[in-house]
């Protein structure tokens, strides 16, 4: 038991109070633990060795090119708007080409985070996020939060505002984050991250454009509703993992947020549950994968699912993957528009949502859901209906 001696050790020489939580957070972490044979109980998923990791099945879903809606194009926006239609009524997943992203930049952001998680473990934990509702910072398998199932990865995550994208100094936020919180030595990062956050935010109007077309409710509809929004980037780390099969990167869920777009390297391991089974999300090099969150499922009024997913993790190879969170502003009355009130759901898929008419789910803010997940209930497959369970009762469901 070295490494507890040497957690408690280093807990003290970094000024953490000893208590479980830091220790833990040097113990249960995946960079050190991904020499060891036998994974630490604490990582194991009762259902994982049941599930089909391995399966090669694909969601075989089209690929949605946006050339011909930047350019104006009806008949190719409309094809788009289609393919997304589909693909949102059944799964929330679809992958986006000529998304206007440059692909150097997306390069880049994939890079330039890499040197961090090489750090030595106290670098890293001198930045570690804090519990509550500010996201930023590092997380190690979140040993500090959680006492089982922990997921097999590392994550760095900054948060941006759609509005106020400059300080009070009049700075560039991510860029004054990464200089204030890493130091120099991320300096560049900073800039990186600071152009892919802008880029990001530009690339997620622009879907929530084609969503309110692809609901009938128009263009505008979303678009207007985050422009005033919030987002948070998180770097997904996953080691590779001696017995990758008792394990998840990140075990099954459903985003919170409203929309994802996730950039993923060539490992594969992004798996969506749709029609009762796991398919995989193929990596393709010039693609970005977009997926509906709970937010937006209240948003269509459940006609578009927020799907289950999971980040299955690999034997021999690491995996990183980008994912980029949209939220609406955190104070704002998240409500379906009247007109998809009384339209009748898609149903089906396993995904929540769909049913008959009358709004499906109550009223409620940003800010109250992503305090759910971060003070009452960890974000698994069933925490929008435990949020509106919570939100009727107004009281926790389980503290974790
Ligand atoms: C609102 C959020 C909570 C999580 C980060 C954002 C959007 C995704 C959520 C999450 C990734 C879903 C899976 C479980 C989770 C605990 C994780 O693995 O990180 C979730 C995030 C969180 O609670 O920190
Ligand atoms: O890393 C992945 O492939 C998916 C991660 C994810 O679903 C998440 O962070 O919400
Ligand atoms: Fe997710």
């Amino acid at each position: 038991m070295s490494i507890l001696l040497d957690s408690a050790a280093m807990s003290s020489s970094l000024g953490l109070n000893d208590n479980g939580d830091q220790s833990k957070a040097i113990f249960f972490n995946p960079s050190l633990l991904q020499k060891q044979t036998n994974l630490p109980k604490q990582f194991i998923w009762p259902n994982a060795q049941t599930s089909t990791n391995h399966l090669h099945e694909e969601l075989n879903e089209p690929l949605v090119d946006l050339e011909g809606f930047f350019k104006g194009d009806e008949e190719a926006t409309a094809q788009a708007v289609q393919l997304i239609r589909t693909a949102c009524s059944r799964h929330g997943f679809f992958q986006v080409t000529n998304h206007g992203v440059d692909g150097g930049l997306i390069r880049e952001a994939q890079d330039a985070l890499a040197a961090f998680f090489e750090l030595p473990i106290d670098e890293k934990l001198r930045v570690r996020r804090k519990k509550g509702t500010e996201l930023s910072g590092y997380s190690g398998a979140h040993a500090d939060r959680f006492g089982s199932e922990l997921p097999w990865k590392e994550t760095f995550s900054f948060g941006y505002r759609f509005e106020s994208c400059r300080n009070s100094g009049g700075k560039p936020a991510v860029v004054d984050y990464f200089r204030s919180v890493l130091g120099q030595d991320f300096e560049h990062a900073g800039q990186v991250y600071q152009k892919y956050a802008e880029a990001m935010k530009e690339l997620s109007l622009t879907i929530f454009q084609l969503l309110g077309i692809s609901l009938g409710v128009g263009p505008s509809e979303y678009s207007k509703f985050f422009e005033d929004g919030g987002s948070l980037t998180r770097y997904n780390y996953y080691p590779p993992c001696k017995q990758a099969s008792l394990t998840f990167g990140t075990g099954p869920h459903s985003d919170p947020p409203a929309l994802t777009i996730l950039h993923q390297d060539q490992v594969g391991g992004l798996q969506v549950f749709s029609d009762d089974k796991w398919l995989t999300i193929p990596p393709r090099r010039d693609a970005l994968v977009i997926n509906i969150g709970d937010t937006f499922m209240a948003l269509s009024n459940g006609i578009y699912k927020s799907c289950i997913h999971r980040a299955v993790v690999n034997e021999k190879r690491e995996r990183r993957t980008l994912a980029f969170f949209v939220n609406p502003r955190e104070d704002k009355v998240v409500r379906a528009p009247e007109g998809l009130v009384d339209r009748e759901g898609g149903g089906g898929g396993g995904c929540g949502g769909g049913g008959g008419g009358g709004r499906k789910y109550p009223d409620f803010k940003w800010f109250d859901l992503l305090e759910f997940t971060q003070f009452h209930y960890r974000a698994d497959s069933a925490t929008f209906q435990s949020f509106c369970q919570w939100l009727s009762s107004s009281k926790p469901t389980h503290d974790f």
